[in-house]
């Protein structure tokens, strides 16, 4: 059945209207502001309706299709629509053509994601290419490597024009809707950044900060209308975890009750498995319950939850990294932490909290000993505390809603480095497989690989000497001046060696560069890149744990997120050179190399001795 919408069923506001557009190819050159403004709200009605089935599709994308198409008067109207109900349904393009039928001829299919053309499943673009579509607009490409681009390029092949938002397409509505397909989708675009599901942690607190009274009482602190948002939070859920406080303390259920809807598994970490043998959790008629404990952990109890039909997981040292990385293997898209303080500190201060919605409700409990939302992380000034970003407020009856980000959203588009490139640098980068690691800032979870992680290493000075250097950026920077016969370029190697932080060596570093260029090295653009080679090789077999981090990662492609440095990073749009995440990848592959041919020399002998 065709739907016929006129544009007034968007209920495009005259502000949408784009003044200005600046394109940079394709058909978008001669696109005029009205239909940019038209391209911007229909993609941000397909992620409107991608958004319908939010839970129900992990672990594929949210996709949602509007086919338009202009009347005989020359109006534009909504031939048909359609979105994934459910991982293994309709696709979206699919639903959108059959309803649109032979108004599909020469319309424009607007996609909130490029939607996946593989040699499997070539469906979606099929269906577009049949039907007759001319055009068809993306808000975002494929988060997924081996998927990326591959649709655009079978719709290009075939003929029809393709814009893509922020690519082809220019102007402050489209990056609006450009936000809106980044928004919807953004548990696979975290979980394709960082290999992690994207997680929020969610919380209800009184005016006064507490999550409960005193005596642990915490039934309710926020309004029925809160409480019915957060089962709507549990149903756009792969899974909603608690601590083993939290069951002792509350006995929840953590089940989706807003009626219909997606019900998100339950997981209790747990260390000790010191839980009552009566626990709502442990009912798994309408929803499955898993325990993350540590190995060992009281195996009758174990017993017992498995007859209870309870899977238990066991994890060699329990954490949430650990857990979020076992999640992400098993197909997890979003985790909702409905966890206490001491659990919910935990996971921030392990880098995998991406999202914080916090239910503030106007009263008062005191009491000095009345838990908080976060426990102890480690800050001490206010300059340390985590800021969110892109906050929302909003109010839910008596309550207000605070959410925002801790990380932005990762916006895969640019292709850093190309993963053919990357595979030839790499050999365990797969062209099908890979995916990204960003690292930047040293508090990042992949923190330890940037340069500025002070992991000390003993490498030679200007002399020969052995010397401890605080990090590799001392190192680096020191070496652009080693060597020169020169008192200032000397003392100007002493200071970056003693420098009090990483930061100070780089700031050392660079502005002797810049002010006195004669005093660095005449080998230094040929030699600056073994230079650091060797430095982050000494860094990461110095500490064992850095090299396990470094062979986790294998198959994937490492990429420095600085937005700045062109040559080291991987720049804002992808246009940076990446040598630091190619460094690093090379080195992967050297121990990837020398841990198989040890493997093998230990079997050899094993098998000798036996
Ligand atoms: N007290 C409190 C919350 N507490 C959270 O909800 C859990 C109970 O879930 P359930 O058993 O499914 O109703 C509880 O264990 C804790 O994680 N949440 C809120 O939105 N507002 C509140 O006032």
């Amino acid at each position: 059945m065709a739907m016929a919408f006129s544009l007034g069923t968007l209920n495009l506001p005259s502000s949408l209207i784009c003044r200005s557009s600046s394109p940079t190819s394709s058909s978008s050159s001669k696109t005029s502001s009205l239909s940019l403004a038209f391209d911007a709200a229909y993609t941000k009605r397909a992620a409107e309706l991608a958004d319908k089935s939010a839970g129900f599709t992990a672990p594929h994308p949210n996709f949602g299709c509007v086919i338009a198409t202009e009347s005989a008067d020359g109006e534009k109207v909504v031939v048909g629509e359609g979105y994934l109900y459910a991982q293994g349904t309709t696709p979206a393009e699919l639903q959108a053509v059959e309803a649109a039928g032979e108004r599909c001829r020469g319309a424009t299919a607007y996609l909130n994601m490029e939607p996946s053309h593989c040699l499997v499943d070539q469906s979606a673009v099929s269906a577009l290419v049949q039907a007759g579509v001319a055009r068809v607009v993306i808000g975002i490409r494929h988060p997924l490597h081996h998927l990326r681009g591959k649709a655009i390029g079978a719709f290009r092949s075939e003929g029809l024009v393709v814009d893509v938002l922020g690519e082809d397409l220019h102007c402050k509505t489209v990056e609006e809707a450009l936000k809106s397909c980044h928004l919807v989708n953004a548990p696979l675009l975290y979980r394709a950044a960082c290999r992690v599901p994207f997680s929020v942690l969610k919380y209800a607190m009184t005016l006064d900060g507490k999550i409960a009274a005193s005596s642990g009482h915490a039934s309710w602190i926020s309004s029925k209308m809160s409480r019915s948002r957060v089962f709507e939070l549990r149903g756009r859920s792969d899974a909603v975890i608690v601590g083993g406080n939290t069951v002792r303390q509350d006995n929840p259920r953590l089940t989706a009750r807003h009626g219909g809807g997606h019900l998100p598994q339950r997981i209790v970490m747990s260390k000790s498995l010191d839980l009552p043998e009566v626990a709502n959790l442990w009912d798994v008629t309408e929803v499955p319950t898993m325990i993350a404990t540590q190995r060992g952990a009281k195996r009758s109890f174990q017993k017992f939850l498995a007859s209870k039909g309870v899977e238990v997981v066991e994890f060699e040292i329990l954490n949430p990294k650990v857990v979020m990385e076992y999640l992400h293997d098993r197909g997890c898209l979003s985790v909702l932490w409905e966890c206490g303080g001491t659990l919910a500190a935990s996971a921030l201060s392990s880098g995998i909290i991406h999202k914080v919605h916090a239910f503030v409700a106007p009263k008062i409990i005191g009491g000095k000993n009345a838990p908080s939302p976060v426990g102890e992380l480690g800050m001490v000034e206010m300059t340390q505390a985590l800021e969110l970003i892109d906050v929302h407020y909003e109010q839910v009856g008596p309550d207000m809603l605070v959410s925002g980000f801790l990380q932005p959203v990762p916006d895969l588009t640019p292709v850093i480095p190309s993963v053919d490139e990357t595979s030839a640098i790499d050999p365990t980068v797969s062209p099908y497989e890979a995916s990204i690691i960003f690292f930047y800032k040293t508090w990042d979870p992949y923190g330890a690989f940037s340069n500025f992680s002070l992991h000390p290493m003993k490498m030679p000075d200007e002399n020969g000497d052995i010397y401890m250097w605080p990090s590799v950026e001392h190192y680096y920077q020191a070496y652009k001046f080693a060597g020169i016969d020169d008192p200032t370029a000397k003392s100007c190697f002493e200071d970056i060696k003693n420098a009090k932080s990483p930061e100070e060596a780089a700031r050392l570093g660079r502005r002797m560069q810049r002010q006195r260029p004669d005093l660095v090295r005449s080998d230094w653009e040929s030699m600056k890149t073994s230079v650091m080679y060797e430095a982050l090789k000494c860094k990461f077999s110095t500490y064992p744990n850095l090299t396990s981090m470094l062979l986790s990662t294998a198959g994937s492609v490492l990429v420095e997120a600085s937005p700045h440095d062109l040559f080291w990073g991987g720049g804002r749009d992808g246009e940076g050179l990446n040598y630091l995440g190619r460094l690093l990848m090379q080195l992967r592959s050297e121990l990837l190399r020398d841990s198989n041919a040890s493997n093998t020399t230990l079997q050899k002998m094993e098998n000798e001795v036996r």
